[in-house]
């Protein structure tokens, strides 16, 4: 039984990261500064190689067992979807959305595209998120790369950016944002929001540090928290921006080329 002083507690059904900068670790710990108590459905191992990241599914039967587990231990107050690295495991987890007793807020975090490596999501996978998933959300979080796969459009300004927000909305999502982040030419980092009720440009200054590992893991984990904690999807979707700006500034170094966002940072500035 959870009582009124216990934190809420949220799910996310994602991969595991073997450094922990995106992935079900950057969910957690986003969750925790945000002061949610958060579970974890393991879909997936991602081991991150030097010039590769080799993902290893794990069964559907294993992430049927831990969904079903959290939700016979707790009230769950959200979800958020990441890595589902097969069509099989992204029918089983819209199977599951449904037949939830309540309705919560769902985030989508449609994870086809890594900074970590070249990848092209399969046309199956995709059509599956698309399908299944897209028409649960109460938000969908692509980055400009996965936008371009989801919509077949070419994004390269704030126009086409615009029509395929559009496009992604007649999938069923309540609403959609798109990441334009380090990938949108321009001196700004800039994500467009489309709900059922308008739209809005984000906009925040554009980093060089390439620390960003796990920005968009920990943007979408945040979306969920502040929505969880009651607040409309435009101020969730805000401070969620401003959480993981950061998150980026407060990076963690791996090497020159990369290294991971680390959630923390923002306890400076929380009262
Ligand atoms: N270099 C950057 N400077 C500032 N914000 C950034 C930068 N890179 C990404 N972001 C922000 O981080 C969030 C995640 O975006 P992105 O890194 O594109 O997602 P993903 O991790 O899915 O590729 C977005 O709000 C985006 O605008
Ligand atoms: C399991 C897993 N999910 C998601 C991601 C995506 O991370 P990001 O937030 O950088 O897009 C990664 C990146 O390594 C990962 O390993």
């Amino acid at each position: 039984m959870q009582n009124k002083n216990q934190p809420a507690v949220v799910l996310t059904i994602a991969g595991a990261d073997s450094l922990s900068g995106g992935g079900l670790q950057a969910d957690l710990a986003t969750f925790n500064e945000l002061k949610l108590y958060g579970l974890a459905t393991v879909t997936s191992i991602a081991a991150v190689q030097p010039d590769n990241l080799k993902i290893t599914p794990l069964p559907a039967t294993l992430v049927q067992d831990q969904l079903q587990s959290q939700q016979a231990a707790f009230q769950l107050r959200g979800v958020k979807i990441g890595l589902l690295p097969t069509v099989e495991q992204v029918e089983l987890v819209a199977t599951w959305i449904k037949q939830l007793p309540e309705k919560i807020p769902v985030v989508v975090d449609p994870v086809l595209v890594f900074k970590e490596a070249q990848t092209d999501a399969a046309v199956g996978l995709r059509d599956a998120y698309l399908r299944e998933l897209f028409p649960l959300a109460t938000i969908i979080t692509p980055n400009l790369t996965e936008a371009m796969q989801l919509t077949g459009q070419a994004l390269v300004n704030e126009q086409t950016v615009a029509r395929a927000g559009q496009a992604l909305l007649q999938t069923g999502t309540q609403s959609v944002v798109i990441k334009g982040g380090h990938r949108l030419a321009g001196p700004m980092a800039k994500d467009y929001l489309l709900t059922q009720d308008g739209n809005q440009w984000l906009t925040s200054p554009k980093l060089t540090s390439n620390n960003n590992n796990g920005a968009g893991c920990t943007f979408s984990a945040a979306i969920l928290s502040y929505l969880v904690q009651g607040n409309s999807l435009e101020t969730a979707v805000a401070q969620a921006k401003t959480f993981v700006q950061h998150a980026i500034e407060a990076g963690l170094t791996i090497n020159e080329q990369q290294g991971n966002v680390w959630q923390g940072a923002n306890r400076e500035y929380s009262s």
